[in-house]
């Protein structure tokens, strides 16, 4: 399988870089976040109060394994590497590029957000914790792109060169 994956935090822009990068390339897209809100009929913010995270965790790593759809590029939800098998599933199948961003940045671009459980349920320094915990997890992707301080439309850019150099897949 020859997917793109889209990884990082919270806030790193996964969803709307995604939109822009499959609109730019002609392919399709999906957001697992979405695809799971999709196939229980629940948002993330009720899977999380009515069965817990740990069912959330269960959702993502079997519909990961159940998207449809080849050449794709895939928004994945920002705990979706805390999973070594989620790790290992996406280099297998696909080219996994992280959105890296500081943290700061991160806090920034999420300041309105009340649709994330994790926001709620940490203060500043338990989420600074989280990222800290999770970035050699995603440092493990194929490609790294900086994003701090960078417009959507720059990160895009950047990304549409990278793939056109070295594709994924034989156009
Ligand atoms: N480079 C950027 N500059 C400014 N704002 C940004 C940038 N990237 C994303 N944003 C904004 O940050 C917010 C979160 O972006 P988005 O939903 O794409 O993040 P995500 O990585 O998909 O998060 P999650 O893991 O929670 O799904 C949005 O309001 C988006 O417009
Ligand atoms: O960072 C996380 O663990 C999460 C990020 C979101 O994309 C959702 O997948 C959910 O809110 C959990
Ligand atoms: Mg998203």
């Amino acid at each position: 399988m020859q997917r793109i994956y889209l990884t990082g935090f919270m806030g790193a822009g996964k969803t709307t870089i995604g939109q822009c990068l499959a609109k730019r390339l002609g392919l399709s897209m999906i957001d697992t976040d979405e695809y799971i809100e999709e196939q229980i009929g629940k948002t993330i913010k009720r899977i999380f109060a009515e069965e817990g995270e740990a069912a959330f965790r269960q959702y993502e790593r079997e519909f990961l394994r159940a998207l449809p759809l080849d050449k794709i590029i895939v928004t994945t939800g920002g705990g979706i590497v805390i999973q070594k098998e989620n790790r290992d599933w996406m280099k297998r199948t696909g080219t996994v590029i992280y959105l890296h961003c500081e943290f700061a940045e991160l806090l920034k671009r999420l300041e309105h957000d009340d649709t994330r459980p994790l926001l709620s349920q940490h203060h500043r320094q338990g989420l600074e914790e989280l990222w800290q915990q999770r970035l050699p997890y995603y440092q493990e992707a194929d490609w790294i792109i900086d994003t701090t301080g960078q417009s959507i439309e720059q990160i895009v850019d950047e990304i549409t060169k990278m793939i056109k150099n070295d594709p994924p897949w034989k156009y």
